[in-house]
């Protein structure tokens, strides 16, 4: 694609060199960057990209966009300054891989907790209803039908765009996205034009980057303040910055609720542990999913899908035939009656959630032991606040490791610790091991029991200083129990 054209969404302040060359490829990693390429400086958290530049010549780039000009330029490179790289780069990135979210409609779900549930639910009713769809997710993402491996919650601009030009080139119709709190703040989404945008919920979680809960809210905001007019914003009235996500909009605003007045509305009439029965709009269904706050997920998944213009009725029935997204609420049950659930809760309100979600069903009739770890360098703040949690809804709890990443796993486990009183100690135990953790549980749990392991759900490894072991919570708990 020529230069000039790749620049026709951004207004740059300065232009030095031609713009009338092939560009083959747009970087923002000098590591990546091939013969033809623009390569795109930016100031990340760890590095300053303008320090390689230099790099990205030599390996080929014939044009460079930054901030910063270089004090010495090369004759045969064009150089591009912007004011704003981070808001470029999605720009530039998403015109090179031919403005694909122009092409189809993107619903973006933001929020803590339930975004991987609600855009894989939407994701699977939109290829029931039969057509070609992409999914980008913590989990996986899709090409349609085709699965490509990913390592991010919203992946990097550059490979942003490129998923989703795959998909518009493979005739999707519909792309359904996670947007990380992470990915607005560093305008990951930068050019995007989306249909639609879910609130979920805001509590605590990476506070180790966002430093306070008013800047994490201010960054999920943005989403809302930076939708079109004529985007729909859905946003969850049982959480109380719902509204505050929407405040600022220009979109279509909706709201979703299991307890007030609002479009969407929906109630737990029943539920067990194979499923639960619903009130949405005031139709019934049934459906695979158990606790209220997949009632809610599943409520926004609905209004979502009926602001799309699907029919109540027809979205109700593909509802029904949903299944649990894998490491969330996913649950195992022995020969001897012994119930395991594999659950991805990894923040203090995912963990009561999921806790009293099993409360729910068990009545009392059963203990809950509960297995769980934080991860290392991630917030801190929250593992004391997980213990407590897990102890206060629990009969017993194993505090174990996560992914340590590059802490020590008894530092982590003493943070944890930490949050817990006299009454709580008594009924917990520390063992780091996680395979070892989990082999306890299950000579603990009596039929009837429920062991609940948290926070990796769907992961298949446990990073150590830097390596990925392979690690299944699900596979472990199967090759003892079974
Ligand atoms: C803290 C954070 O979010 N970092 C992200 C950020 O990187 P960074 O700002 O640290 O980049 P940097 O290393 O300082 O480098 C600055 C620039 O120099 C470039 N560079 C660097 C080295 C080099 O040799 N050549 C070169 O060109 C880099 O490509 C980059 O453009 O921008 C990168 C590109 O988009 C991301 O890959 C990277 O994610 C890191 C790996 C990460 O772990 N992120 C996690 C925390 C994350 O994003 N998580 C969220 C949410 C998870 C959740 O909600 O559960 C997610 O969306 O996944
Ligand atoms: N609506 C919800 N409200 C509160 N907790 C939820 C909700 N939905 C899911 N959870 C809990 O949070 C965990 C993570 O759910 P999910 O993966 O859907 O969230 P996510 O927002 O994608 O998380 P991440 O930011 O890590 O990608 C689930 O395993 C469950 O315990
Ligand atoms: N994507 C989230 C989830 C982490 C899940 C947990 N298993 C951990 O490693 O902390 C994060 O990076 O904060
Ligand atoms: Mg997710």
């Amino acid at each position: 694609m020529k230069l000039s054209e790749l620049l026709k969404a951004i207004q740059p302040v300065q232009i030095i060199g031609s713009t009338e060359k092939d560009i083959t490829g747009v970087n923002i990693d000098s590591r990546l960057v091939a013969a033809g390429h623009l390569f795109m400086a930016m100031r990340g958290t760890q590095t300053d990209g303008h320090a390689y530049i230099p790099t990205a010549i030599e390996k080929g780039a014939i044009a460079v966009l930054c901030e910063d000009m270089p004090e010495e330029t090369n004759p045969d490179v064009t150089y591009i300054q912007v004011k704003d790289s981070e808001n470029a780069v999605g720009k530039v990135a998403t015109t090179f891989y031919g403005d694909p979210t122009s092409k189809m409609e993107l619903v973006g779900v933001t929020g803590t907790n339930g975004k991987t549930t609600i855009a894989t639910l939407l994701y699977n009713t939109f290829r029931y209803f039969g057509y070609k769809v992409g999914l980008i997710s913590t989990v996986c993402n899709y090409i349609d039908d085709r699965p490509v491996p990913t390592e991010h919650t919203t992946p990097d601009p550059i490979t942003l765009n490129r998923l989703l030009g795959e998909m518009a080139d493979s005739g999707c119709k519909y792309a359904f996205m996670e947007v990380s709190s992470h990915s607005i703040a560093q305008q990951r989404i930068s050019g995007l034009k989306f249909a639609g945008g879910i609130f979920t919920n805001l509590t605590r979680d990476h506070l180790d980057y966002h430093k306070t809960v008013e800047n994490y809210l201010k960054a999920k905001k943005k989403f809302f303040d930076d939708m079109p007019k004529n985007a729909f914003s859905l946003t969850n009235l049982d959480d109380k910055n719902g509204l505050v996500m929407t405040q600022n909009t220009r979109s279509r605003v909706y709201t979703y609720s299991l307890r007030s007045l609002s479009d969407f509305k929906g109630k737990v009439l029943e539920s067990h542990f194979e499923g639960m029965l619903l009130d949405f709009n005031n139709h019934e269904l049934a459906v695979r999913f158990i606790g209220k706050f997949n009632a809610s997920n599943l409520l926004a998944v609905f209004g979502a899908a009926v602001l799309l213009g699907k029919k109540e009725e027809d979205v109700l029935v593909a509802l029904s035939t949903l299944h649990p997204v894998a490491g969330r609420f996913d649950s195992i049950r022995s020969p001897k009656g012994i119930t395991a659930i594999v659950d991805y809760a990894h923040t203090p309100d995912a963990l009561v959630n999921v806790l009293n979600a099993i409360h729910g069903v068990l009545e009392g009739k059963g203990k809950v032991i509960t297995v769980v770890g934080a991860g290392g360098n991630r917030d801190k703040g929250k593992r004391p606040i997980m213990a407590k949690e897990s102890a206060r809804l629990s009969d017993r709890v194993i505090i174990t490791s996560d992914n340590p990443r590059f802490e020590e796993p008894q530092d982590i486990i003493n943070d944890m610790l930490a949050g817990l009183d006299k009454d709580d100690l008594q009924k917990t135990i520390s063992i780091a091991d996680r395979k070892e953790a989990i082999k306890t549980a299950c000579m603990l749990a009596q039929p009837g029991d429920v062991i609940l392991v948290a926070g990796k759900g769907h992961e298949n490894y446990q990073e150590i200083k830097g390596v990925k072991h392979h690690f299944d919570d699900k596979e472990e708990l199967k090759a003892i129990m079974f």
